[in-house]
């Protein structure tokens, strides 16, 4: 069998060929973009089970036209019309709030009836909960489905969807107040940078490459960079995003979890908690983030775009929140003790990329003296891509030595490709039952000790300084004048890429 098919094999095993999966803010932005999409997809491509019904949840009155035209809005998949009218049968709407235990019966009624209608047995009606929510009724939301729609005829999966909290202590909350609830093994954290195609290929990268594995540590490796860049401010989502600033929005989660997947030591096998405890043990070696190791920045109105505090939503407007930050990280263990690993991350720049960038050191008396440092560069996003930055001698008769790459460029190399979404592959892992792509609550705890201090400090405006940026820059001017100090040589020096030119040089 195919592992594809071994995938659609292993969910039909796991939920004996039902479930109902109950969207929980059906009417919201992220259920309309994405969850519905991926939900779409996966049964499009036949990975839900032949016994499955969705039901989206909300306040919102809507009815059921209005309700399928919002979920289907956002699904472009070609040629798909006629399966978006099966799809179209096989989810309705029920409308209830998410603090009051009549509601939640209601939504159990209504979900055992259709169980019922569906002829499902006993002990085959699984139920998953998508939480696509604001945090603030992720608790209240959690104890109604526990005491009125929890599945105790078949399975529970509950999926919740990040903000974790906002620091240490709001995240041990909600981690307990889940726990009353659910089991770890019943709980699913999304942070959708791990189901995305570049991060679930970083530990084969690492673990199936013998010439990688063997120069992963201090020795050989300078620095490492990870770099998240948005073309696009915090537009219309100003109210959530001045709460939360870029460390909270992208940096905690998304960065940290690649960061972990890069420093992490060999896990014993591939079995989720297997690597689970390896992000855990690495991210408790990082101590917390110093506010000399770090650059701070906001952007303001630039080339007839608005500055962060000109945007409508945002409720101060003398607000201090980071649209930008640089911070360094420094894991103090035996394999990475001394390298900086730096985290960057922006809105309203010059750029939409997400890269992994690993800087190896200066070959020891090196005869081309002026040769570039190697780096490793592995491209998230867009235009997935793996690539080794490298030095040649200069194809011809020149002996000159130039940069260039071993380029693995997933669009050219591999033909018709079709990369999921995040959250296909999200999805079905829950589906299977597989937690490995998932963030465990040690996890999320390690990962806040590293941040909260920092965070606190920034919130209370602590001796801290925030950089202005022009909107559609690199970032603050200070940012080159920063990664350098952490060692980072950024050499452009004879760098050409597609090489252009292969005749003789004029330096011969
Ligand atoms: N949007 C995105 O692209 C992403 C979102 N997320 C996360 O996903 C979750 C949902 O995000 P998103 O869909 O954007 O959120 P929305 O603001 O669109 O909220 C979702 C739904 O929740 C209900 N709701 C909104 N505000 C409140 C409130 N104050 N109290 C009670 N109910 C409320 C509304 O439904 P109704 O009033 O009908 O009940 C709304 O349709 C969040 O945790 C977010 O951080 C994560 C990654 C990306
Ligand atoms: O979680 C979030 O991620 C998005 C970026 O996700 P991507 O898949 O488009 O890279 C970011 O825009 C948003 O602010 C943040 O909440």
């Amino acid at each position: 069998m195919n592992p594809i098919d071994q995938m659609r094999a292993q969910v039909c095993k796991e939920l004996n060929g039902a479930i109902t999966i109950v969207v929980l803010g059906a009417s919201g932005d992220l259920a309309k973009k994405k969850t519905y999409p991926a939900l779409f997809r996966l049964f499009h491509y036949g990975f839900l089970p032949e016994n499955t019904f969705i039901v989206g949840y909300a306040r919102s009155k809507m009815t059921h036209e209005e309700y399928l035209d919002r979920i289907t809005r956002f699904i472009k998949v070609k040629g798909a019309e006629e399966d978006i009218e099966k799809f179209k049968k096989i989810t309705s709407y029920h409308q209830g709030q998410y603090d009051d235990d009549k509601s939640f019966q209601s939504l159990n009624d209504y979900l055992k009836t259709l169980e019922k209608e569906r002829g499902i047995d006993v002990g085959k009606r699984n139920r998953m909960f998508y939480m696509a929510l604001p945090p603030s009724v992720f608790i209240p939301v959690a104890h109604g489905l526990k005491k009125n729609v929890y599945a105790k005829e078949g399975s529970t999966r509950v999926v919740v969807e990040k903000p974790f909290g906002m620091d240490s202590a709001s995240s041990k909350h909600l981690a307990q107040s889940l726990a009353q609830c659910f089991s770890e093994e019943e709980v699913y954290r999304i942070d959708h940078y791990l189901g995305k195609e570049m991060v679930k290929n970083l530990m084969v990268v690492r673990f199936a490459n013998i010439f990688f594995s063997q120069i992963w540590d201090r020795k050989y490796i300078d620095s490492v960079q990870i770099t998240f860049k948005e073309p696009f401010g915090s537009e219309g989502r100003g109210g959530y995003f001045d709460e939360f600033g870029i460390i909270r929005d992208v940096i905690q989660n998304h960065l940290l979890q690649v960061l972990s997947l890069v420093a992490m030591e060999r896990p014993i096998s591939t079995e989720a908690e297997a690597i689970r405890d390896e992000k855990v043990k690495v991210l408790k070696c990082i101590p917390p983030i110093e506010l000399s190791d770090a650059l701070l920045g906001q952007y303001v109105a630039a080339n007839g775009k608005p500055g962060y505090l000109e945007d409508e939503t945002l409720k101060d407007k003398n607000s201090l929140t980071p649209t930008f930050a640089a911070l360094v990280c420094w894991v103090q263990n035996e394999r990475w003790e001394g390298v900086p690993f730096i985290l960057k991350a922006g809105k309203a720049l010059n750029d939409a990329k997400v890269e992994i960038r690993i800087q190896f050191r200066n070959v020891a008396g090196n005869l081309y003296k002026g040769a570039a440092r190697n780096e490793l560069v592995l491209r998230v996003q867009p235009e997935e891509a793996v690539y080794i930055k490298f030095n040649n001698k200069e194809p011809g008769l020149s002996y000159h030595t130039i940069q260039t790459d071993l380029d693995l460029s997933y669009h050219s190399r591999y033909k018709d490709l079709e990369i999921p979404d995040a959250y296909d592959s999200l999805l079905l892992d829950v589906m299977r039952r597989d937690h490995s792509n998932f963030v465990r609550s040690d996890e999320l705890e390690a990962a806040w000790k590293i941040f909260t201090p920092l965070l606190h400090k920034i919130d209370g405006r602590e001796g801290v300084k925030i950089e202005n940026y022009a909107y559609g820059s690199r970032g603050p001017a200070q940012l080159d004048g920063f990664v350098k100090r952490y060692g980072y040589d950024k050499s452009e020096a004879h760098y050409a890429w597609p090489i252009q030119k292969v005749g003789p040089s004029k330096e011969q």
